[in-house]
């Protein structure tokens, strides 16, 4: 971590996740077929407690109670695009903190009309991949007030004039589909309990990128990776965070 002026440490990011598995958000999650079963469990391994449901009728009595409403764009269906302004106006009536994932929106002008949508909304988190984010750029600058989280090697949080940076993680999790739409989710469960948008990101993707170090140790490839990588992160403590980020954090 490298550009903060106030304290991201190992405790920092323990605190939170200690915060996590006290309180155990519910994390609402519109998300894509591909991604579900592996953002499901990478919430339940961080503590948190997924719930994924989609049909228009029902997911905003489901959302109501939960924590933070994650809206991934990726295979969307007709079903899951309406579903989309019913989690918006259950988080607008009951100040759910929303993180957007927008999955190949430059390949998807469906997709990018949605993200704008999903943008309207104030304080939005938006994680997503370096492409993803040039082509929501423009829409991002005109929202205002949006968290800007881009993933990669190395992660860039940007909101207003502050700048953060996490140079956690392996390049095999850039090698198993899913693994992106579930950061997503692990921000949206660090913003439930902790109300600094940008520390509650970089903490996610920290303790992601933290617990991805320990698997690539223990896998063989990138398929036991996935295995090892909730494991890691569900045995994550202070301990090894503290010996991963360094005092200097
Ligand atoms: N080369 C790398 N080295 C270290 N960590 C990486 C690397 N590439 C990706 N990551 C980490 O992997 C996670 C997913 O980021 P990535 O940018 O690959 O998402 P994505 O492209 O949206 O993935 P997907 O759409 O397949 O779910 C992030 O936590 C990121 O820090
Ligand atoms: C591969 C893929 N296609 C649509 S969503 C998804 C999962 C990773 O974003
Ligand atoms: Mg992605």
């Amino acid at each position: 971590m490298s550009g903060m002026n106030d304290s991201f440490d190992a405790a920092r990011v323990a605190s939170i996740l200690a915060r996590v598995a006290k309180r155990r958000p519910r994390i609402h999650c519109l998300t894509n077929t591909v991604a579900q079963n592996v953002t499901a469990n990478m919430l339940l391994a961080f503590g948190a407690v997924p719930s994924m449901a989609s049909h228009p009728e029902e997911v905003a009595a489901v959302a109501a109670g939960a924590g933070a409403i994650l809206v991934n764009l990726g295979t969307l269906s007709p079903e899951g695009e309406r579903a989309i302004p019913k989690l918006l106006a259950i988080a607008r009536e009951r100040d759910i903190p929303l993180v957007l994932d927008p999955v190949f929106v430059e390949l998807s002008p469906l997709r990018l009309r949605l993200a704008e949508e999903v943008l309207k909304q104030p304080g939005v988190i938006v994680r997503g991949n370096a492409a993803e984010m040039a082509a929501l750029d423009a829409v991002m600058q005109s929202a205002g007030g949006v968290l800007r989280v881009t993933t990669g090697r190395i992660d860039r949080i940007e909101g207003g004039e502050r700048v953060l940076s996490v140079a956690h993680g392996h390049e095999w999790m850039a090698r198993v589909t899913g693994l992106g739409c579930a950061s997503s989710a692990l921000v949206a469960a660090c913003r439930a309990v902790e109300p600094d948008a940008a520390i509650a990101a970089a903490a996610a993707l920290t303790a992601y990128g933290i617990a991805g170090e320990i698997a690539a140790e223990r896998a063989a490839g990138p398929g036991s990776f996935a295995m090892h990588l909730i494991d890691a992160l569900a045995g994550l403590d202070e301990a090894a965070l503290r010996a991963r980020m360094g005092s200097a954090a």
